[in-house]
């Protein structure tokens, strides 16, 4: 898609400052997150400068959650005795002003899944990441479940915007949608107003390692963490933009998954300013 180079050049110094804050401050990430990403998660985070902890017991929050920075709430390998760590550790964050992220993995895959889900948007998340069939199902609950695919998307992003808006503006929250484009909307929010923008960085092959959905929601939780709250929009792109550029630098070096994970990593760690102003490309 044809990018106007000026607002390139807008967003490459905004993208720059949130990374650079990001490796300054180093936030610490309270996760509690599935089983199968807690390891692409946890690196993912180290890689770009914050402080992961996979803390999910509901014994260890009165200590722990008081002194985090960020937590992130990801519901993928979901069972009745984790969401109350969910609740409850969601309820700390907001009662101690810290930002909390959703990752409503295969919202609209069940329907405990789905009211359990309901029930975290009910906890006003500062941000909810999801692929397209995901916040789809969200958008829609209780009006029809639709086709489900598991934590895969069987819907295109840009099927998502009405989906986004509708439920940025019910929840309040930011609400970002991964995808061939990723979309960051909010809507009639008193912080951040009507925004929409998309984000067209990365390679389709993020699409066949498992998690880097929910390692890129981590890495909002991250971004917004090292960032001032009103600018909690702004460090959602920066998030997705960064991720997505490490994924383009990772696939000039990767033969297929296996070794894009793994480049994925690393170009997210040596990410510098040159590399990312030539490969931003930001629109809205
Ligand atoms: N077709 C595509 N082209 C380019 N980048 C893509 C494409 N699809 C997804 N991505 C990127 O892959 C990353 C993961 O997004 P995706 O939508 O696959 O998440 P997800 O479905 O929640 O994944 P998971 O459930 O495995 O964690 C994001 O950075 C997104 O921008
Ligand atoms: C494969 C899978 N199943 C539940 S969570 C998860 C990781 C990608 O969302
Ligand atoms: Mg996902």
């Amino acid at each position: 898609m044809e990018t106007n180079k000026e607002e390139q050049l807008e967003w490459g110094p905004t993208v720059w400052s949130h990374l650079t804050a990001l490796r300054d401050r180093s936030p610490l990430i309270q996760c509690i997150t599935n089983f199968v990403s807690m390891d692409l998660v946890a690196n993912t985070l180290l890689s770009a400068g914050a402080s992961p902890a996979m803390i999910h017991s509901i014994q260890e929050f009165s200590d722990f959650t008081p002194h985090i920075d960020a937590l992130y709430v990801n519901v993928g390998t979901l069972s009745p005795d984790w969401l109350p760590s969910m609740k409850a550790a969601a309820l700390l964050a907001n009662e101690h002003r810290k930002p909390w992220v959703l990752d409503p993995v295969a919202a609209g895959s069940s329907q405990f899944r789905l009211n359990a889900c309901l029930e975290l948007l009910l906890l006003k998340p500062t941000v909810i990441r999801g692929n397209a069939s995901e916040i789809i199902a969200l958008s829609q609950a209780g009006i029809d479940m639709g086709p489900t695919k598991g934590v895969d998307s069987c819907h295109e992003s840009m099927d998502a915007v009405e989906a986004a808006k509708f439920l940025a503006e019910a929840s309040g929250s930011i609400v970002a949608v991964s995808g061939a484009v990723d979309i960051i909307c909010s809507i009639k929010s008193i912080t951040h107003g009507d925004r929409l923008v998309f984000v067209h960085n990365g390679v389709p092959m993020l699409q066949k390692i498992t998690a880097t959905g929910c390692a890129v929601t981590a890495l909002i939780a991250a971004f917004v963490a090292a960032a001032d709250p009103l600018h909690a929009f702004d460090a959602t792109v920066s998030a997705l933009s960064v991720f997505a550029i490490a994924g383009e630098m990772g696939m000039e070096l990767a033969k297929g998954p296996a070794s894009l994970r793994m480049h994925l990593i690393d170009s997210l760690y040596g990410l510098d300013q040159p590399a990312l102003l030539s490969h931003i490309n930001i629109t809205g």
